[in-house]
């Protein structure tokens, strides 16, 4: 088990408001179609999805089957073809209620760690006499308490995403949305951060939609699992995970039969929508 964050605060700042208690994420009969005319692509739905706070989501499915494209409407990157996609009742704003972690961890170079978390801080709207305060909060959240004076590239790929991560939490977002974060790393890097996620969500109840190709990697981070089929993506199962929060170490949980049970039905479903 990797070591715990330093500290157990919740992401700083106010949580993003929520509206009246219903879902945090609603997605009704989203498509999304690339191209035109003969060249058109469906590459989403008829897709529908909720996704209520404290929940964290899962997504895997065959390359192609529009993962990339579901978050991306759900940040309000993009528009969909039809249908609706509300976040906390309102269609989505870049920058405002979401953040995001990418598969690279996408910092300022130029910037120290901590420049990096302060910027997003600035941006955010965080007066200047808080920020230091809360950059050191973000950083001992995600276990860099001691690393950030360092230059970005004075820090390994595993710390630089923990970067991206704490710089993504750093608006207090009511919903994470992480695309195959863990992907660049090296087995034992990925293991650890995989770690510290569930910890920190569970801790906090941090809700997220994390999109991954590794089966293994969401039926331990996540408490739903949802198989999208082949192009175009629609759900095929959405799999509660009821596995333990607490009182187990990673390896244990890796290595139990309910993780080994949870892990072949959802195996299972990608195997029969791949081509
Ligand atoms: N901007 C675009 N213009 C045209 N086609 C696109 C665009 N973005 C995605 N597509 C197509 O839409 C389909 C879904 O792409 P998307 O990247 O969302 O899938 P994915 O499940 O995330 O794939 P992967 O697992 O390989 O990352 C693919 O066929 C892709 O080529």
């Amino acid at each position: 088990m990797a070591p715990e964050p330093a500290t157990t605060a919740a992401p700083a700042g106010p949580p993003a408001a929520l509206g009246d208690g219903g879902p945090l994420l609603a997605i009704s009969g989203v498509t999304r179609r690339y191209g035109r005319a003969a060249r058109a692509v469906t590459a989403l739905g008829p897709l529908d999805l909720r996704v209520d706070p404290g929940e964290f989501v899962a997504v895997v499915g065959p390359s192609g089957s529009g993962k990339s494209t579901l978050l991306r409407l759900v940040a309000g990157f993009d528009q969909p073809s039809s249908g609706t996609v509300r976040l906390a009742g309102r269609p989505p704003v870049p920058g405002r209620g979401v953040g995001v972690v990418f598969q690279q961890p996408r910092l300022f170079p130029w910037h120290t760690v901590r420049q990096n978390i302060a910027v997003a801080l600035r941006w955010a709207g965080v007066p200047a006499a808080e920020r230091p305060r809360r950059t050191a909060q973000l950083l001992a959240l995600v276990g860099l308490g001691e690393l950030g004076r360092r230059r970005v590239w004075e820090v390994s790929g595993g710390q630089q995403q923990r970067v991206a991560i704490a710089r993504a939490l750093a608006t207090a977002p009511a919903l994470l949305l992480l695309d195959e974060p863990f992907a660049a790393l090296d087995a034992l890097t990925r293991e650890r951060l995989q770690e510290d996620i569930r910890a920190l969500t569970r801790r906090s109840g941090q809700a997220a939609v994390f999109v991954t190709h590794s089966v293994a990697e969401a039926v331990f981070l996540a408490n739903r699992v949802v198989v999208l089929s082949d192009r175009p993506g629609r759900v095929v199962l959405d799999l509660e995970i009821p596995l333990p929060r607490t009182g187990v170490t990673a390896d244990e949980l890796r290595g139990s039969a309910d993780f080994a049970a949870l892990h072949g039905e959802v195996a299972a479903a990608v195997r029969a929508t791949a081509r």
